[in-house]
């Protein structure tokens, strides 16, 4: 027998001995899930899944590449959960967008992502129970943050359970994959800002023309030949366009931060991250007074925003993320002191770090 068949039937043999070894994991799933039902506790475990990726990571001796242990055993414990319940997950849509790709980063292919039109009903959708998660954009690593998305956990009581970030390119699509054939271009006026110096520099007899979501821009482009997309990979794929430049944005590091909401809390990690939000009085220092209460505990905060609390005007709503988790011992006495220097506070949630 030559090698090169030779070494196929032995991949064969591993493969069959890992899907035997699928097999008797899932079993396992299966039986964790009748427990957890039986308890009344949530069946997907965030805190669970990222210590199997870490714990794998650590002990694996290559050739195997480490970072793509991850993608691997997210498919796997996808298809797993699914056993014990298909997890339904709304996200802003529609699909092709940057936050269905993050719905699939952090829930795997197994889960049933249903597009909506607008982040409101992302909220509505898990508060009613009708979804048990919720994925939302939260903010562009050059555009800032995403209002809407901030102003929706005023009303809410949805908890922050994860987070996912994911690294941003934008490409000009159309039907022909001909630059020549573009009398329109459509996208997201992010990604428009985004794409502003390639534009101008190649496209300046060309009509830009503002739509809700860079798939909507996709969709359009798919009926209509002289329109083209700035849209995303996985708009391509999905509305069968072809690609007439690849990564036109100005730069590069791009990045959207994602939140995965719910009404279940994340288990402490390790490496986690909590969100808050409060108000405080209108008096000299008392911001500074407040924030006190993490440097003095050596709490590093990773973002800081302020919103109208539309209650009032000029009365405003902080939004602050911290490193660490609630139940971590210098977060609780943080907290505790902080509580002591604000009118309003809420804890959006704790939960594990999502990955650069
Ligand atoms: C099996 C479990 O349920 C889910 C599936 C997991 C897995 O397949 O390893 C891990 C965490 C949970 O999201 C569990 O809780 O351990």
């Amino acid at each position: 027998m030559e090698r090169l068949d030779e070494l196929r039937k032995q991949i064969d043999v591993i493969d069959e001995q890992i899907l035997k070894l699928l097999n008797k994991r899932a079993e396992l799933a299966i039986e964790i899930g009748k427990i957890k039902k039986a308890q009344n506790k949530p069946l997907y475990v965030p805190s669970r899944e990222k210590a199997i990726y870490e714990r794998l990571k650590a002990i694996n001796s290559g050739p195997f590449p480490d970072e793509y242990i991850k993608n691997v055993f997210r498919e796997i414990i996808s298809a797993s959960l699914s056993l014990e319940e298909v997890q339904k997950i709304a996200y802003l849509g529609p699909e092709g967008t940057f936050t269905h790709l993050a719905g699939i980063k952090h829930f795997g292919l197994a889960a049933k992502l249903i597009p909506l039109s607008n982040i409101s009903d992302v909220f509505e959708y898990v508060e009613k129970k009708r979804c048990t998660y919720g994925v939302i954009p939260i903010e562009n690593s050059l555009e800032g943050v995403v209002n809407h998305t901030l102003d929706m956990f005023m009303d809410s009581n949805l908890k922050i359970c994860g987070e996912v970030y994911l690294e941003v390119s934008h490409h000009l699509m159309n039907l022909s994959g001909n630059f020549d054939d573009i009398k329109k271009i459509y996208s997201h006026p992010h990604a428009i800002a985004q794409c502003r110096k390639w534009l101008s520099k190649n496209a300046r007899r060309i009509t830009v023309v503002e739509v809700e979501s860079t798939a909507k821009a996709a969709e359009i482009a798919k009926k209509d030949a002289s329109v083209a997309a700035i849209a995303s990979e996985m708009a391509e794929i999905h509305y069968g366009l072809k690609i007439v430049e690849k990564s036109i944005e100005d730069f590069t590091n791009n990045f959207t931060r994602f939140l995965v909401i719910g009404y279940t809390e994340s288990a402490r990690t390790g490496n986690d991250k909590t969100s808050i939000m409060f108000s405080v009085a209108h008096r000299a220092g008392s911001l500074y007074e407040a924030l006190r209460a993490f440097a003095k505990q050596n709490i590093n905060m990773t973002k800081i925003e302020s919103r109208p609390s539309k209650r009032k005007a000029w009365e405003y709503i902080f939004y602050v993320d911290i490193d660490g988790h609630i139940m971590d011992e210098n977060v609780k006495i943080a907290l505790d002191n902080f509580s002591k220097n604000v009118n309003i506070l809420k804890i959006l949630g704790s939960y594990p770090k999502g990955e650069k």
